[in-house]
């Protein structure tokens, strides 16, 4: 696994290398890994410029992420394809992005849980989504099913507003039975969008997921969400909020998606309010950046070099340079705050914001995992002795988090096609060292 953190090469944890200092410490040669499992409905996304017309002609809410029936699914693929508005077809799925770009950034293993059409024809959506899918992803636990993997329509507005017609062939399908016990159990974590709970009357996923859940539970395997919509939550705040409490450790969400669980437009007090919940919190801001908060244990805080920053909460990010922790591992539990603006005010050209929050996730996910692989192959590190749950510091976890959600802004597709640079050309080593 590669590791995340300072992006310079001995930031890189060197536990391949035969370092005869480290052979005490490390009695039996590497063999144990960490992965990150993932749920979720597999589709890929038809991306076309529309104008606003056409989604009030199809009944679509600007922002939203809507299903849509066969018929009209049939009717809105034919006239993208006639006016000749779609611009690219791309594995996606919130998850299915999530985990692809954290396979990427790691190279190394995650597990992915869903269905895949049993007969797949090349050049079919299938036959995509699989292409496009790093082959570090492990598919070979997908549920094979008789019809189709789901289509979303990802419709772009002149204002860059993305507005998601689900067409959801048999992604909903997938069967408690098809989730592997021992797998989510000896996950670092598992990942999870708000968008599972949604399925209908007749189709499993929801049941799929909570079994998932149940089974990362019992194992003490952190569980990570992420919102997806605002217009999910905010049909219903209170169950989403009891459904937070009650099973999720990592929250992931933009600020209208915090707004509408929180009440807060204020990404930072969003975020503090959805500390109550769960025990750590990644909000993304668009063209504002990106927070975190989370907890750690008050003797082991570590107070920042970075300017204090202003807001809601006075100075909020002076303990940035601590590390995240589960709340009730702490004796004494500290809230800490974490924020960091666009990677070099963003891209020249934001090609597409499709994704660049799932990728910022991936990037909290690998660090995440890597603290895990090397709590696995060093137990007796002195980094271990406090059970952190990441490996990096809140501030050093922003920047990886603002780094990868920009090399998605500048690009088409959602998923990564390479990891980041060993060396950042444009920074030299000056953004990882401030
Ligand atoms: N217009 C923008 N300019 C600069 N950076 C941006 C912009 N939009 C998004 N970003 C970067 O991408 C991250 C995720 O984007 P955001 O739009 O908040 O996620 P989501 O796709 O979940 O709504 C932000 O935290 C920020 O780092
Ligand atoms: N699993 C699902 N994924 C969905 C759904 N509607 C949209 N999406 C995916 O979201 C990403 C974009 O993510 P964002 O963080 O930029 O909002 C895109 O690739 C879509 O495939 C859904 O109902 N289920």
């Amino acid at each position: 696994m590669k590791f995340p953190g300072q992006r310079k090469s001995k930031h890189y944890f060197p536990v391949n290398n035969n370092d005869p200092l480290l052979t005490g410490l490390r009695p039996e040669p590497v063999k144990t890994s960490s992965y990150i499992a993932g749920i979720d409905q597999i589709l890929v996304d038809i991306e076309a410029k529309v104008d606003e017309s056409l989604i009030s002609k199809y009944s679509l809410m600007k922002g939203n992420s809507t299903l849509i029936d066969d018929q009209a699914a049939h009717n809105l693929y034919t006239e993208l394809q006639n006016e000749q508005l779609i611009s690219g077809e791309f594995a996606g799925g919130t998850i299915g992005n999530t985990i692809h770009n954290y396979s990427t950034l790691a190279d190394a293993k995650s597990v992915l849980f869903g269905v895949m059409s049993k007969n797949i024809a090349i050049g079919s959506y299938a036959y995509r989504y699989l292409c496009d899918t790093s082959s570090k992803v492990d598919l070979n636990h997908l549920q094979p099913v008789d019809g189709p993997i789901g289509r979303c329509f990802t419709l772009i507005s002149d204002d860059g507003e993305r507005t998601f017609a689900i067409s959801k062939g048999a992604m909903d399908q997938l069967s408690p039975e098809h989730i592997n016990k021992e797998l989510v159990q000896g996950a670092s974590a598992l990942v999870l969008t708000a968008y599972l709970m949604r399925a209908s009357e007749g189709d499993q996923m929801t049941a799929a997921a909570l079994q998932a859940v149940e089974y990362a539970k019992q194992a003490n395997v952190p569980v990570v969400l992420t919102l997806g919509t605002r217009f999910l939550i905010e049909s219903d705040p209170q169950w989403w909020r009891d459904f937070i409490k009650n099973n999720v450790d990592v929250l992931a969400m933009n600020e209208d998606e915090g707004q509408a669980l929180t009440g807060f437009a204020d990404p930072l007090l969003a975020s503090e309010a959805a500390l109550e919940l769960c025990d750590l919190v990644l909000t993304t801001a668009g063209p504002l950046g990106l927070y975190m908060a989370g907890y750690t244990e008050e003797s082991l805080k570590r107070e920042t070099t970075h300017t204090l920053l202003p807001g809601q909460i006075p100075e909020f990010n002076r303990y940035e340079f601590s590390r995240p922790m589960l709340k009730h591992i702490c004796e004494a539990p500290l809230k800490v705050y974490a924020h960091i603006p666009p990677f070099m005010g963003g891209p020249e050209v934001i090609r597409n914001t499709n994704g660049a929050g799932d990728a910022a996730l991936s990037a909290l996910l690998h660090d995440l995992a890597s603290n895990d692989f090397h709590k696995l192959n060093i137990p007796s590190s002195s980094k271990h002795l406090n059970h952190g749950l990441c490996y990096s510091s809140f501030s050093q976890i922003c920047k990886y988090a603002n780094r990868v959600a920009y090399e998605v802004l500048a690009q088409h597709s959602p998923r990564l096609s390479r990891g980041l640079p060993e060396k950042e050309d444009s920074l030299e080593e000056a953004y990882w060292e401030r």
